[in-house]
């Protein structure tokens, strides 16, 4: 069996390679000549599979994606070739509600905010809103939910968009979707944008589109700006260069990139694919990880604010990736927003912190040496 991966997905030697060839490509520069003799695709979220890229592909029996965001795949066609199909979902937001987390409390030093005073309004109640809720509930901030979809379908206690829009944060957490009474692209557009006040924050570690980046850009270089957070960028890797100047963070795409996220969403390929072709799995997940780099520390009471932001930046920097981000565009290299992805450094998820005893708040991502122990 021949299974073609993208480069950047990392494990994939580890868990196909007992019983598979597997080869490695770079994921945006894939071709249909690539997929000639190919069994198994795995892919992240750069590789478009589309009839385009399948048109030679005679022996494709499964596709992959290691990412939440389904936006890149034509499922439709897959279904019609009858061609099996996985995804990840969830596998990385856990590093999406670190990285919200780690924002927010920069975003707290930054504007002298204490957060418990504030409200922040998750735009996209699913896995990634989810976690993303309880990191902030766990700072002591109201937090709202709005998600319309589930509304509709019955879901209770959220609010609609409209007040969304008024809290003191806003934080985007849908798929990108292009029709239908949900769509997201452009979800944030002139009207909104020019309702906001400028003591309010916005968060996009979604996807790019679902924000009008030009018209963010006008209201940017007005007199009275926005506090703005941005993991991603309308048009993906070519993103509006002026703009970033006016983003307090600014990162490539890596909201979702910890070590513990990315082999979680190799593993659900791996399961997925054992599954198809008959095999057992021989694997888990922990076997995967090795040891963080901080293991263990001891808090006797819950850290003020400040005291946390520094604990976060032990396990995750959030400023690092966003020096590195602004000395990429500087360089004026092209290809500096895929380089930084494929070169991101491991990055640990906070629940690899270990408290060893004393305050622990498990909703803030921690984890304790007790509960540790338990799930080996
Ligand atoms: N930046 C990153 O690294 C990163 C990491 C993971 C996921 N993502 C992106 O985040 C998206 C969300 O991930 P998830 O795991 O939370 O997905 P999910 O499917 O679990 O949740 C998405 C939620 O958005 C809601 N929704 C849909 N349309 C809406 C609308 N118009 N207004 C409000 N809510 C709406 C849905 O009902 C659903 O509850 C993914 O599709 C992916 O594109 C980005
Ligand atoms: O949808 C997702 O899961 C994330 O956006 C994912 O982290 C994107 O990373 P990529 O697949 O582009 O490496």
């Amino acid at each position: 069996m021949r299974v073609l991966a993208d480069e950047n997905m990392p494990f994939v030697q580890e868990l196909f390679g007992e019983w598979a060839e597997v080869i490695t490509r770079p994921g945006r520069q894939l071709q249909a000549a690539d997929l000639h003799d190919i069994d198994a695709l795995l892919v992240r979220s750069v590789t478009h599979v589309n009839e385009a890229l399948l048109s030679d592909a005679r022996r494709l029996s499964f596709v992959g994606t290691a990412t939440i965001g389904c936006d890149h795949i034509d499922t439709h066609l897959l279904q019609q070739r009858g061609i099996v199909f996985a995804s990840a979902p969830g596998c990385n937001k856990v590093a999406v509600g670190d990285y919200v987390l780690a924002a927010l409390l920069r975003i707290a030093t930054h504007k002298n905010w204490q957060l418990k005073d504030k409200t922040l309004a998750v735009v996209g109640a699913g896995n990634t809103g989810s976690e993303v809720a309880r990191r902030a509930e766990g700072l002591g901030m109201r937090v709202w939910r709005c998600d319309p979809p589930r509304a509709d379908a019955g879901a209770s206690g959220l609010v609609d968009y409209a007040q969304a829009l008024t809290a003191d944060v806003i934080s985007f957490h849908v798929p990108i979707t292009h029709e239908g009474p949900y769509a997201t692209h452009h979800l944030l557009n002139a009207q909104h944008i020019a309702r906001l006040n400028e003591h309010q924050v916005l968060i996009n570690a979604c996807r790019g589109d679902t924000w009008d980046n030009q018209t963010l850009l006008a209201r940017q270089q007005g007199e009275k700006p926005l506090t703005l957070v941005m993991d991603v960028w309308e048009h993906e890797p070519r993103l509006l260069a002026e703009l970033v100047p006016h983003v307090l963070i600014a990162t490539p795409h890596i909201a979702g990139y910890s070590l513990e996220g990315k082999a979680r969403g190799t593993f659900a390929l791996y399961r997925a694919l054992c599954q198809h072709i008959g095999q057992p799995e021989r694997h888990s997940l922990s076997d995967l990880l090795p040891p963080p780099g901080v293991r263990a520390v001891s808090l006797q009471a819950a850290p003020e604010q400040h005291r946390l932001e520094q604990l976060v930046r032990l396990v995750y920097d959030i400023e690092l990736d966003d020096r590195r981000f602004r000395r990429g565009l500087a360089s004026g290299h092209a290809g500096f927003f895929d380089q930084l992805r494929k070169e991101y450094a491991e990055r640990r998820e906070l629940g690899s912190l270990l408290l060893s005893d004393g305050w622990v708040d498990a909703r803030l991502g921690f984890k304790t040496l007790a509960s540790a122990a338990d799930n080996h």
